[in-house]
């Protein structure tokens, strides 16, 4: 029997240090999210990130969380609720990281007497830190635990036609009546190596927009690629003039090159440009979470009036809206008959 395991990236069990520090932990220690030898990666991650970074981010993650919880987790679970019944199938959720294990949703899966399972990881664009990182894991814990599973990876669905209308159609309700200077794309960052890494021609990603320009098969790989995809897109459809919007790469950590513009330098330099009024939309997140709540909604914000800014709109992510879980479940459905 065929199921689907709904994969997003996790939380922290409480806003708490005590259980933040864990989290991080887990998160950084992931060599494809920080990608440097082991000896080198806990040098890093545990002999100087993990000894302020879970104080900060627990003050953080305490400014979005709910009584229910962390915001993606609740969510993504809303989501995965009124997914279920649009189905056929099983559909289990599960993180890649925290308590919400890939290994239990794997388990679910099994128990209701799943042997062919679709991973669709939450994420937009095809990154190593994020989808990667999830097809690995779950196949090594097939190979473990369930070695007669079998294991389908839904491609990323950054260009998807049913995405990109769904995206389109909530930034057109969210802008109604909103007279914005410049709508800003802000995507999450990642290292520029990342992009290098993950070109499987190993020459073609240039980082500087050129190569996007010519058809290569490095493209179904490529981050960058796949988020100037998506705004170009969704413009099209929204029918935005050019000079109205702009792409931006948000959340870098310090250290290596990350992918640019940089959304706060971006949006700190606009007032005094005369962009005044902005809109900011973070499609690499289909869920709200602490990259999107605290990052754009507040600080981002904060700063953006600190510099002359006059009005701020934050536009949601899809979360649990009934026309994305109905693409979702289209997908599942046009997989299950196949
Ligand atoms: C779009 C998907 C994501 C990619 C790609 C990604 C890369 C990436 N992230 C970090 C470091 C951190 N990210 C953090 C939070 C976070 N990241 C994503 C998604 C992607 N990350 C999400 C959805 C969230 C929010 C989680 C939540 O609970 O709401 C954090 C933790 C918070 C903090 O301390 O800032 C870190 C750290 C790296 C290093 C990286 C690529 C190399
Ligand atoms: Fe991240």
């Amino acid at each position: 029997m065929k199921g689907v395991l709904l994969v997003n990236l996790g939380s922290p069990d409480s806003p708490e240090p005590k259980d933040v520090k864990p989290y991080l932990d887990e998160f950084l220690m992931d060599k494809y999210v920080i990608d440097v030898p082991f000896l080198l990666r806990a040098f890093l991650v545990r002999g100087i990130i993990l000894r302020k970074r879970p104080e900060e981010s627990a003050h953080a993650y305490k400014k979005i969380w709910t009584d229910e919880g962390s915001p993606l987790i609740v969510l993504s679970e809303r989501m995965h609720k009124k997914v279920k019944p649009l189905v056929d199938v099983p559909v289990a959720l599960a993180m890649r990281y925290g308590s919400m294990t890939i290994e239990k949703g794997l388990q679910e899966l099994h128990e209701q007497g799943v042997t062919d399972v679709m991973l669709l990881p939450l994420y937009p664009q095809y990154a190593m830190a994020s989808t990667l990182t999830i097809e690995v894991l779950a196949e090594k814990i097939r190979k473990k635990s369930f070695p007669n599973m079998k294991l389908t990876n839904f491609p990323a669905f950054y260009n998807k036609p049913g995405f990109i209308r769904v995206l389109s159609e909530s930034i057109k309700k969210h802008l109604e009546g909103f007279n914005y200077d410049q709508l800003v794309f802000s995507y999450h960052g990642i290292p520029e190596r990342h992009i290098r890494k993950t070109d499987v021609t190993k020459s073609h990603c240039k980082i500087d927009g050129s190569c996007c320009a010519t058809a290569s098969e490095a493209h179904a790989f490529c981050y960058r690629h796949q988020c100037y995809e998506t705004t170009r897109l969704v413009a099209e459809y929204l029918q935005l003039p050019k000079e109205s919007y702009t792409l931006t790469f948000q959340s870098r950590l310090a250290g290596d090159k990350w992918l640019e513009p940089y959304t706060d330098v971006e949006i700190d330099n606009m007032p005094a440009k005369g962009i005044k009024k902005i809109a900011v939309v973070t499609p690499a997140f289909v869920t709200d979470c602490l990259e999107t709540l605290e990052e754009i909604a507040m600080r981002a914000n904060e700063d953006f009036k600190e510099n002359g800014g006059e009005e701020f709109l934050a536009i949601p992510c899809l979360n649990d809206d009934d026309e994305w879980c109905e693409v979702v479940a289209d997908w599942i459905k046009d997989w299950v008959k196949n």
